[in-house]
C-alpha cells in the first residue's frame, strides 16, 4: 500500500528536487531511467547528482529495480505524489495535508487546507495499484505496457475527472467545485454532506429520487452518462439536495455501450431506493431520453478541453482489462508492495 509521505517533502534540497524531476522526465520513455541519463537531464555535476539519487532512494521517492544490477532508477508513487504536491503548494492550492478520509482501490482521498485554513479535498488517483495475476493471461494489461503506465493512467484519470468536473460545474450541475490539479492529484471543494450509502432514512424520498433521475436524464441530454451513479458517489446535504462525485468513468451518449451504462446508472438508483428507502418511482427509458430535445453537447466540450478520444480509449481499455481480470477471478496483487529499497530487498 502506498502512503503519502509528507515527511520527506520538507527536506529535499534544490538539487534533490531537480534530480527527482529528471527521473520523472526520463520515465516518459524509460521503465528504469539510467543514472547517466538522470545526470544529463538534471544538468547537475555528476557528484551532486549521485548524492541526490542516494537521498531520493533513501526517502523512497525513487527506487532501484529489486534484484538488479542495472544502474538506474524509477519514480515511485511517493515520488510522483511529491512532485504533484510540490506543484500544488507552489500554486498555493495546498498548504497542509490532513486526515485521509477515503481509500478506494484506485484512489486515496485526503482533507487538505490552504494557507487561510480553508479545507479542501485532495484526491490522488492510483490506477494500476491493483494488478492481477491471472491463470489465463499470466501477464496483464499493465504489465504488457511499458512501466510508467501506472503514472500515465493515473494522470489520465485525474485529467479526465478534473475536465468533467469543471464542465459540469460550469453548467450548473451539483458537483464539487474543482480547484486545481497536477499530475495524478485533484483539489476540489470539501462537500459537507453524507454519502447516500450511509443514509437509511430521508425526509422526502420521492423528492430525492426525482432529483437524481432528473440528473441522469439531464446529463444524457447533454451527451453524458456518469457511469457509476450509485449510493457511493452521491452525497446528500441535510437539506436533501444531492451532490455528485467521482467522474473518471463518464462516457458520452455516443459510446457504443451508452444504453448499457445509462440503464445501469438508472438501475442503481431504482435498486437502492426500493431496497433501503422503500420507494419506487417512474423509471426513465433510454429511448425516451434520446428522443428528447438535445442540450449543449458537454461530451464534445470535454473532448475539446484537452481530454481527447485517444486518451478516453486508453482509460477504457484499462478498465475493461480490470473488469475481465476480476470476472476471471484473477489474483489481485498490490503492485506497490514491490516498492522496495535496498534494505527491504535484503529482508526478503
Ligand atoms: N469533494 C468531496 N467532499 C467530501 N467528501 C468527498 C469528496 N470527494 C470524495 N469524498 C469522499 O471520499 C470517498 C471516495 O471518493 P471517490 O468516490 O471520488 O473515490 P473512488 O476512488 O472512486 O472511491 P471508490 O473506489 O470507493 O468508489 C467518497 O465516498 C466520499 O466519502
Amino acid at each position: 500500500m502506498v502512503n503519502l509521505n509528507i515527511k520527506a517533502m520538507r527536506y529535499l534540497s534544490p538539487e534533490d528536487f531537480r534530480t527527482l524531476t529528471a527521473v520523472e522526465m526520463g520515465s516518459r520513455n524509460h521503465e528504469v531511467v539510467p543514472s547517466s541519463m538522470i545526470t544529463q537531464l538534471a544538468k547537475l555535476r555528476g557528484g551532486s547528482c549521485t548524492k541526490s539519487l542516494s537521498v531520493l532512494n533513501m526517502t523512497k521517492l525513487i527506487a532501484r529495480m529489486p534484484k538488479s544490477n542495472y544502474d538506474g532508477y524509477r519514480l515511485t508513487y511517493a515520488g510522483y505524489d511529491y512532485l504533484a504536491l510540490k506543484a500544488l503548494t507552489k500554486r498555493a492550492s495546498v498548504y497542509a495535508v490532513g486526515n485521509q478520509i477515503g481509500v478506494g482501490k484506485e484512489s486515496d482521498v485526503y482533507v487538505v487546507s490552504d494557507q487561510k485554513g480553508k479545507q479542501y479535498i485532495l484526491k490522488i488517483h492510483r490506477l494500476g495499484r491493483i494488478c492481477f495475476r491471472s491463470v489465463k493471461n499470466n501477464r496483464d494489461y499493465l504489465r504488457n505496457r511499458k512501466t510508467g503506465s501506472w503514472m500515465y493512467l493515473s494522470r489520465l484519470a485525474a485529467a479526465k475527472e478534473f475536465a468533467f468536473m469543471k464542465i459540469l460545474h460550469e453548467h450548473g450541475f451539483p458537483v464539487p467545485t474543482p480547484i486545481d490539479y497536477s499530475r495524478h492529484c485533484i483539489i476540489m471543494d470539501l462537500v459537507d454532506a453524507f454519502p447516500l450509502r450511509a443514509i437509511e432514512k430521508v425526509l422526502d424520498p420521492e423528492a430525492l429520487y426525482t432529483k437524481l433521475m432528473g440528473l441522469i436524464v439531464r446529463l444524457a441530454r447533454h451527451g453524458l452518462i456518469h457511469g457509476d451513479f450509485n449510493e457511493f458517489n452521491i452525497l446528500v446535504y441535510e437539506s436533501g439536495e444531492p451532490i455528485i462525485i467521482d467522474f473518471p468513468q463518464m462516457v458520452s451518449t455516443s459510446h457504443a455501450d451508452a444504453k448499457y451504462y445509462f440503464d445501469r446508472d438508472v438501475e442503481c438508483i431504482v435498486h437502492f431506493f426500493a431496497k433501503v428507502l422503500k420507494f419506487e418511482g417512474p423509471v426513465p427509458k433510454w429511448e425516451d431520453v434520446m428522443a428528447m430535445e438535445k442540450l449543449e453537447a458537454l461530451d464534445l466540450l470535454a473532448e475539446a478541453s484537452g481530454f481527447n478520444k485517444k486518451q478516453a480509449k486508453e482509460l477504457e481499455r484499462y478498465r475493461e482489462n480490470q473488469r475481465k481480470m476480476q470476472e476471471e477471478g484473477a489474483e489481485e496483487v498490490d503492485e506497490f508492495e514491490g516498492e522496495v529499497d535496498d534494505d527491504d530487498e535484503d529482508e526478503e
